[in-house]
This record gives structure tokens, C-alpha cells and sequence, in this order.
């Protein structure tokens, strides 16, 4: 029995401590609030603030971990080729979690070294070179902070006068110890897809069927499975998608995003553990769900491969305000629908658009994928998310 320290526990966490211990493995569950989703279900929890590097090096000496497996790109992850170096298994490696966990690292490797094509970029460090590099990219363009994730403090700048809001909403939604921030083109898409990507202990990479979705504040509102796509064009990404996951070496699920371009396909970013548009494959589209994969890949459990069962379709639950004791009305709604499923996550606390829970929906292979997703959707806008009167 393997025992796994999980590094964030929100709903991906979650949903891959359900598939460890379905198959018996031990699991720790670490976030920096108590009773996180993941963390209602492990053996252990810990509530620690992953950025604090010595926080960390406790929880690893205190467990002896046989794999550490990040759920979020805010850890200390620099600790992590200390714990390599020590014999520990870092899932998929201490370069990917490193390098992922800032958006710089990540971007210069992929463009400067491995001459993938991205949206052209530029840093900022200020108010005032955000400017200048603004001026460089041109107008409209893309402002993140190095650290971040879900689209917190992400903001696109259309004028002059936005740039300073930008700036602003930057350094107040960057979740990382950095105030850096990373400008890009607008790549005026036709659509996006997350490529999930598994690579292995014995070598064989394989990949998911490709997944469709929408975003908003740069947070994902709707995914569907399969993403309908030329065949080359998947090629083309998968292609790029192993060059970045073999650059970034180890064994793992990954969630590779491209935006998809009448000049061709753009790498976007990847994570190197399931990704949120993924969990559409909770609709048991696949023969393994994406948090089945990674469990699988972490233990060195071959996957002989990834077939495709039916199309589905995710859509999200959000909160619209700050509740200490969130409750859900609709779900019944939700529940009398056929072919439909859906997952709350547990989370102690909302916030406004804080994610929730999922609503997912699904048909047979030959069913209609738009169909799939705008019933998820209109589900999904149903149930509400309001206090409990105590
Ligand atoms: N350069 C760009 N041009 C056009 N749209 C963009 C660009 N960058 C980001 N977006 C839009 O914003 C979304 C979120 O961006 P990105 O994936 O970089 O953010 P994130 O905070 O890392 O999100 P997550 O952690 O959920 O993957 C993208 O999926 C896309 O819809
Ligand atoms: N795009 C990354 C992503 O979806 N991450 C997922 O959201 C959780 C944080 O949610 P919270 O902000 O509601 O605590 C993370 O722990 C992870 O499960
Ligand atoms: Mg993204």
C-alpha cells in the first residue's frame, strides 16, 4: 500500500483520493484550510501554507511519503529537487511542478527552447513597464500574474485606461510571493481544448480523446468530450504536447491547452496533474476517468490504453456570495434528468464564483455533442447556491 501526500485537496484532489482508495492506497491530504474537499475523505489531513518551504519539509519527514503528488501550482516547489535528491518520487517530477508553478518558467521553455508556437509575450514588473510592454504587444492583450490559476487575477486590456486596472486586479488575484506578471497577445481563437496527456513508468504516452470548453474571467464554464476536430490538427498537438511532457519529464496525467487558430495551433499552458475541464470524464466518456489515469501513472500501473465510451459534457456550479455554511436548491431538477449525474464539492465555505460542484451529462458515441453540453449547461443554471438559515 502506497502512501501518497497530497499537495492541495480541492474537488481534482478529491476525486483522486476516491480512486486511490478505492484500490487501498493511503492518502494525506493537505491544503492551507481545514476540512477541504479531499481532505473529508483521506486518511490524514494537514492544514499548512504549501509556499512555506520548511512547512513542507515537516509534512515530508513526518510521513515519509512513497509519492508527493501536487494538486495546485502555489507550493514551494523549489523544495521538491531537495525530496528528488533525498529518494522521494515527485509527481510527475520536481522540474514539471517547478517550472508549471510559474507561468515565465513554463512559457520561455516552451517558446525559447522548445520552439513551440505561443501567443507573443512580454513581463512586467510595475504598473509603469506594464505599459511599455503593452506597448510592445498591442492592444487587445492578456495580463496574468506569474502565479495563479482558474484565472485569478487575469484581465484582458482593451484601452489605455485599462491598464492600470490591470495592473492592479494582478497583484491583488496572484495567489504565489511574486508581482510579476506575464502580457500576451489576444489569440483570436476558433476554439480551445485541453489535450490530456498521459505519460508512463514504461515509456507509452497516450492521450485522451480531446475536450472542448468555454471560459470566463478565465475560468471554465462548460467542457465537452470529444472536442469535434480535424485529425491533423490533433496531430499537431498531440506532437506538441509530447515534446513539452517529455522536456518536462515523469509520469502523470497532464492537461495540455491549445487554442486552436486560423494560423494554426497555439500551446497555451499545461498542468502536470488532472486538469478542471477534465472532469468531464467523470461522465464516464472513457474507459478510465482522467483522476483514474493519474492514479495509475503515479503508481506505475500500466495503461494498456485510453478508448472512449460515450460523449459528455461538465458545467459548473458556481457560488454568487460569501456564505460560511453553503446549501443547494435545484439539484432535484438536476437529479430527475436522465442521463445526467452531478458532484458537490464539499467545499466548507463560497465565495462568489467559486466552483462548487459539476453537473454532468452524457449520450452514446453517435449523440449529439452541442446537444450534451447545452443540457449540462441549462442544468447546471439551475441549482443555486445560497446559505443555510441556522
Ligand atoms: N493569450 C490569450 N488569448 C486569448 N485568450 C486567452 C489568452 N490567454 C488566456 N486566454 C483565455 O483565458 C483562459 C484562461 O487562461 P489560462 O489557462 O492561462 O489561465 P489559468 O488561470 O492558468 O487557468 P487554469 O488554471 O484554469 O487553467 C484560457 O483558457 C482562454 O480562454
Ligand atoms: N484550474 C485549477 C483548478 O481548477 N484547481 C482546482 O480548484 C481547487 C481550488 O479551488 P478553490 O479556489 O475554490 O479553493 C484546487 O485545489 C483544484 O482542485
Ligand atoms: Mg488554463
Amino acid at each position: 500500500m502506497a502512501k501518497i501526500l497530497l499537495l492541495g485537496s480541492g474537488e481534482l484532489g478529491k476525486e483522486f483520493t476516491i480512486a486511490a482508495k478505492r484500490i487501498g492506497q493511503t492518502v494525506i491530504a493537505v491544503d492551507s484550510y481545514a476540512n477541504a474537499p479531499a481532505a473529508q475523505i483521506a486518511d490524514f489531513a494537514e492544514v499548512i501554507n504549501m509556499l512555506d518551504g520548511k512547512a513542507l519539509d515537516a509534512l515530508v519527514e513526518k510521513y515519509k511519503p512513497d509519492y508527493i503528488v501536487p494538486e495546485i501550482e502555489a507550493i514551494r516547489t523549489e523544495r521538491f529537487y531537495e525530496y528528488e535528491k533525498k529518494g522521494y518520487t515527485v509527481i510527475p517530477s520536481a522540474k514539471a511542478a517547478n517550472f508549471t508553478m510559474n507561468r515565465k518558467a513554463i512559457r520561455d521553455l516552451v517558446s525559447k527552447e522548445l520552439g513551440l508556437k505561443t501567443a507573443k509575450y512580454r513581463y512586467a514588473t510595475s504598473a509603469e513597464s506594464l505599459k511599455e510592454a503593452v506597448a510592445e504587444i498591442g492592444m487587445p492583450c492578456v495580463v496574468k500574474p506569474l502565479m495563479s490559476s482558474s484565472g485569478k487575477g487575469q484581465s484582458t486590456i482593451k484601452t489605455e485606461t485599462d491598464i492600470e486596472k490591470a495592473w492592479k486586479y494582478s497583484q491583488d488575484g496572484s495567489r504565489g510571493d511574486v508581482a510579476e506578471v506575464i502580457v500576451e497577445a489576444f489569440v483570436n481563437f476558433k476554439y480551445e481544448i485541453t489535450l490530456l496527456t498521459v505519460t508512463q513508468r514504461n515509456g507509452k504516452t497516450l492521450f485522451c480523446p480531446p475536450i472542448g470548453h468555454r471560459q470566463e474571467r478565465g475560468d471554465y464554464m462548460e467542457s465537452w468530450q470529444p472536442a469535434p476536430m480535424k485529425s491533423e490538427v490533433l496531430k499537431e498537438a498531440q506532437q506538441m504536447a509530447e515534446k513539452v511532457t517529455t522536456a518536462l519529464t515523469g509520469c502523470g496525467i497532464w492537461g495540455v491547452e491549445f487554442f486552436v487558430a486560423d494560423d494554426g495551433v497555439y500551446f497555451s499552458e499545461l498542468s502536470p496533474r488532472p486538469h478542471d475541464t477534465g472532469m468531464v470524464t467523470l461522465a464516464k466518456t472513457q474507459n478510465f476517468n482522467e483522476f483514474e489515469l493519474h492514479l495509475r501513472a503515479v503508481l506505475g500501473l500500466p495503461i494498456s490504453d485510453i478508448t472512449q465510451e460515450r460523449i459528455g459534457a461538465s458545467a459548473v456550479i458556481l457560488a454568487t456570495e460569501n456564505s460560511e455554511n453553503p446549501i443547494f436548491e435545484g439539484l432535484e431538477i438536476v437529479a430527475a434528468s436522465q442521463k445526467t449525474d452531478f458532484r458537490i464539492f464539499g467545499k466548507p465555505t463560497s465565495r462568489p464564483y467559486r466552483r462548487m460542484g459539476v453537473v454532468l451529462t452524457h449520450d452514446k458515441l453517435e449523440g449529439n455533442i452541442s446537444e450534451v453540453t447545452e443540457k449540462a449547461k441549462n442544468l447546471a443554471s439551475k441549482v443555486n447556491v445560497t446559505s443555510a438559515k441556522n
